[in-house]
């Protein structure tokens, strides 16, 4: 099949590599020529594991090509994929300005029948706009579909080519046809809807997933207050297989490119039919709070934040990926500054990420020193904060924290450290949902 990507970002790029991976002739469009640049160099412009070796391979094969031209690549093409983003508006709604450019240009350039399939994730209804929108630029024929996409960064290569299932959403036989066909070597579980339910169950299953992980927040939160221990409870919850194990890691709560932004749409979405949506608005306050019990955790057993030095091990929200989209890291970093804090942070992957988005590119914040490796974040401070689960934070030795720490605190937002592991230290360590150990020790430095 000949294949047009418009969007080369996580979803755009890994979609249109797995395709040319599975023999299909690609071309991926953005609007912006470095990224293009970049690409057609060989290199991958975000951090996604296998992504630039599969990329490259295929670019080799010619079986795939960037380009800025949407016109080049879409008037060749059998299937257009539009997979541009759709942030939130300040009000929480999807903002659908890339989407409506991207279906107008396709408009403007289609020379024959082309199959138009959105796999960005759009409020319920997008599809049809997207359908008026192209429509109002061509006499070309064209159907549209939804075909959701239910990636994880970090995983992505992964989770393409061995989906839990496929969603296609379209009132066209010859778009569900061609579709089911491209799909087929990757999955038995395609399941075929009309428009509207494709684009909710996108939004569905972001939200359920989120009221997991604030659900076993809450439950965590609860278990420190009652003593017990979340891990064990999620184990007992997770073996009942109506329940499911997956998405109860109790933590700092959930960020990312999509959990924050799509449960703020689909509250939005229902607002605008009239209907409150009071379970997934408490799920995203649950979520925001927990984001603080790192504060609470370091109150509790500094006394208080002002002058303190506190070490940060992870930036990105979540291993695996150098997004720091809705990080847990920046709230948590800018509380802690304002209680006036001093800050060593440390991340392996999103450090240049993370400062050009919340700090600017030169990171400056007199407050914040930005750490050349792990252990420079632990010299010296007063308490060390775990915030991304990251394999060399999770392996490292907990002596040695011990022995480069000013204080002897060691928060665990992740909880990746076993219980037994910290008691035989002398850290006070505090975890999420388990029982924390808050021995007395002498704060002197040992370094
Ligand atoms: N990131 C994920 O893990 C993930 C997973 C599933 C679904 N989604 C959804 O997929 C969509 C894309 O997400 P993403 O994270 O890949 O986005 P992204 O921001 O990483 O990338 C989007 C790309 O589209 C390009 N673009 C925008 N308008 C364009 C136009 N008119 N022509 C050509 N290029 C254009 C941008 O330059 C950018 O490179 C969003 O709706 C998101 O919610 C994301
Ligand atoms: O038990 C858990 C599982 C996850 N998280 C957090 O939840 C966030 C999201 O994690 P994950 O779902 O692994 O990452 P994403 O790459 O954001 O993927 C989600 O968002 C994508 C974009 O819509 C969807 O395609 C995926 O199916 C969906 O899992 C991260 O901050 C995690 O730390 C927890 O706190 N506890």
């Amino acid at each position: 099949m000949k294949i047009a990507v418009i969007g080369t970002g996580y979803v755009g790029l890994v979609s249109g590599v797995c395709w040319a991976e599975l023999g299909n002739d690609v071309t991926c469009v953005d609007k912006l020529q470095s990224k293009i640049d970049q690409l057609n160099s060989g290199k991958v412009p975000i951090y996604e594991p296998g992504l630039e070796q599969m990329m490259n391979a295929n670019r080799t094969a010619g079986k795939l090509r960037f380009t800025t031209s949407l016109a080049e690549a879409v008037q060749l093409a059998d299937l257009v994929v539009i997979a541009v983003g759709t942030p939130s508006l300040p009000n929480g709604e999807a903002n659908l300005s890339f989407i409506q450019q991207a279906a107008e240009e396709i408009g403007q350039v289609l020379a024959g029948y082309a199959i138009i399939v959105t796999k960005s994730t759009v409020p319920v209804g997008t599809n049809e706009r997207v359908a008026a929108w192209v429509g109002a630029h061509t006499s070309q024929p064209f159907d549209v579909a939804s075909v959701p996409e239910f990636l994880r960064e970090g995983s992505a290569v992964r989770d393409t080519l061995h989906p839990d299932r496929i969603i296609i959403g379209t009132d066209s036989e010859r778009a569900a046809a061609a579709l089911e066909s491209l799909h087929r070597p990757l999955t038995d579980q395609i399941v075929r809807t009309d428009i509207r339910s494709a684009e909710m169950i996108k939004y569905a299953s972001n939200a359920f997933l989120a009221t997991k992980i604030s659900f076993i927040n809450e439950i965590a939160n609860l278990c420190e207050k009652v003593g017990a221990n979340v891990e064990e409870v999620a184990t007992g919850m997770g073996l009942d297989q109506r329940i499911g194990g997956s998405f109860l890691r109790a933590g700092i709560g959930y960020g990312g490119s999509c959990f924050p932004k799509d449960t703020q749409a689909l509250i939005q979405i229902a607002g605008d039919v009239a209907y409150d949506f009071k379970l997934l608005k408490s799920v995203v306050e649950v979520n925001q709070l927990q984001r603080r019990s790192v504060l609470e955790k370091l109150a509790d057993s500094l006394g208080h934040l002002n002058g303190r030095t506190i070490g940060l091990w992870g930036l990105a929200f979540k291993p695996g990926t150098d997004d720091v989209r809705e990080s847990p890291a920046a709230d948590i970093m800018a509380a802690l500054i304002e209680a006036g804090a001093v800050l060593k942070v440390y991340d392996p992957i999103a450090m240049v990420n993370f400062k050009r988005t919340y700090y600017n590119a030169a990171g400056s914040d007199d407050n914040i020193i930005w750490c050349e490796e792990q252990w420079e974040a632990v010299l010296g401070s007063d308490a060390l904060c775990l915030l991304t689960e990251w394999d060399a934070f999770v392996q490292a030795d907990l002596q040695r924290v011990e022995s480069l720490l000013r204080g002897s605190v060691l928060i665990d937002g992740r909880n990746v450290f076993r219980l037994e592991q910290v008691a035989s230290t002398g850290l006070r360590y505090y975890s999420v949902g388990r029982p924390a150990l808050k021995r007395e020790r002498s704060e002197t430095a040992s370094l």
